[in-house]
């Protein structure tokens, strides 16, 4: 069995799962955010009194956060007040961040873990060798109401990653590569393994952006062995007791893809599509309006960090805005600390407050008509951050930042010291 089956044998209390069969399992914990008041609605439609365990879940008040309506006020008004009457133990209201991001700060993710949010994203926590999947607001009462879901077993493909990245190459040009080369359903209800040289020597906030993206090529969760670096962050964060499973030897992955990257490109994924990544010195000079640095795939500290970085004691382009919005109040907190966001006011940064922003196109910075956003989210889709007439370019937050100053697409190497760039 490879380890996700064992994670849901386990969980189903069967010996043995193979792909394709459906089960019943146990979650160890569910995640309801802002866009999801229907999961409470349909916890009472299913005649729910008391949910399942009040410890296993929480709400996070993300997407919309603070509220920009009186619809999405009232909608977080009244997942407050049930979170209250059922004594849920984990409510991270409008100033706690993304999602994604917070589950893993607060220690709430761990290896061989079931998490299950009403987000697609949470693919993420494959990172930590976690089985992570969005699911949507009548699955999510279910789990409410008895701690199980049904699952598929998922075919798992294997995708190897190997070679040293090139100075101001990122997580984000390798996974938009790799979609570029494997487009947005080669994983429709499969796993994604991730393995290979570059994943081990990535970060663990590295790793969590190649596992974050695996659902844009369709995947329903992802996995990354856990090693000694996913030990260590995820002890440091959490007390819980959990042991690892390991794929037996005699596997047979659905598919194998192997990449290699040591003359891999900064990356940039052109309108209106995930996998239309090309290398970036194919799209110089291209005219943005705003550039956006933010979000569950690009709104971490190290993120800021080369951002600051690049930006150094420039002034952004007098034809630019650009938004910042840290994933977290910790990335905030630890931003501040380190001087990145002083960096980035005092070059011309608009910074708003931990959470989704305009990515999925609700507020903080929406385009008009006509506009060019690069942006370090993961989607690009008409109308994703506003007007379906503007064009939204995916980049890594190096890239982002260079863009920022210049005005135009460019290549981030061009301003970081030691970087090689061809110009082609
Ligand atoms: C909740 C939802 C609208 C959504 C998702 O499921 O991923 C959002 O976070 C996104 O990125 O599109
Ligand atoms: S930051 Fe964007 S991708 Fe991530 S959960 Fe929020 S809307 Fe979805």
């Amino acid at each position: 069995m490879h380890a996700i089956e064992k994670i849901l044998a386990r969980a189903s209390g069967k010996k043995e799962v193979r792909a394709g069969e459906i089960i019943q399992a146990k979650v160890d914990f569910a995640e309801v955010n802002d866009l999801y008041l229907q999961s409470i609605k349909s916890f009472y439609e299913m005649k729910g009194t008391k949910v399942w365990d009040p410890n296993k879940i929480a709400f996070i008040l993300d997407h919309y956060a603070p509220a920009p309506s009186i619809q999405s006020a009232a909608n977080q008004k009244s997942m407050r007040e049930f979170v209250k009457e059922q004594g849920i133990k984990y409510l991270f209201d409008i100033n706690a961040g993304v999602c994604h991001q917070v589950m893993v700060e607060e220690g709430i993710v761990w290896p061989g873990m079931i998490l299950i949010a009403t987000d697609s994203h949470t693919t993420t926590h494959g990172a930590f060798g976690a089985l992570g999947t969005g699911v949507g607001a009548t699955d999510l009462a279910t789990i409410m109401l008895t701690g199980e879901l049904w699952f598929k077993v998922p075919d798992v493909i294997k995708i190897e990653i190997n070679g040293k990245l090139q100075t101001g190459v990122m997580a984000k040009d390798v996974v938009l590569h790799i979609l570029s080369e494997l487009g947005t359903d080669v994983a429709v209800y499969k796993a994604i393994e991730y393995t290979g040289s570059t994943v081990r020597d990535m970060s663990i906030s590295e790793r969590m952006v190649l596992c974050n993206m695996a659902v844009e090529m369709g995947a329903k969760t992802s996995y990354i062995i856990p090693d000694e670096k996913t030990i260590e962050y995820v002890k440091s964060r959490a007390d819980y007791e959990f042991d690892i499973l390991e794929t037996d030897e005699d596997y047979k992955y659905s598919a194998e893809y192997i990449f290699n990257v040591d003359n891999l490109e900064p990356q940039v994924a052109l309108p209106h599509s995930v996998d239309n990544g090309v290398d970036i010195q194919k799209t110089l000079e291209i005219k943005v309006d705003q550039v956006f640095i933010g979000t569950c795939t690009g709104g971490r500290l190290e993120d800021l960090e080369i951002a600051a970085e690049i930006i150094g004691d420039n002034k952004i382009h007098k034809d630019i805005r650009l938004v910042v919005i840290p994933a977290s109040k910790e990335v905030l907190e630890k931003s501040i600390e380190k001087g990145y966001i002083m960096t980035l006011v005092k070059a011309g940064a608009t910074i708003t407050s931990p959470g989704c922003g305009p990515c999925l196109g609700t507020h903080q910075g929406l385009l008009a008509p006509g506009e060019v956003c690069a942006t370090t989210s993961s989607r690009n889709f008409p109308g994703r951050m506003g007007s379906t007439e503007a064009d939204i370019y995916l980049v890594s937050p190096a890239t982002a930042a260079a863009i920022a100053i210049n005005g135009k697409i460019t290549d981030p190497r061009y301003y970081i010291k030691n970087a090689k760039v061809e110009n082609k």
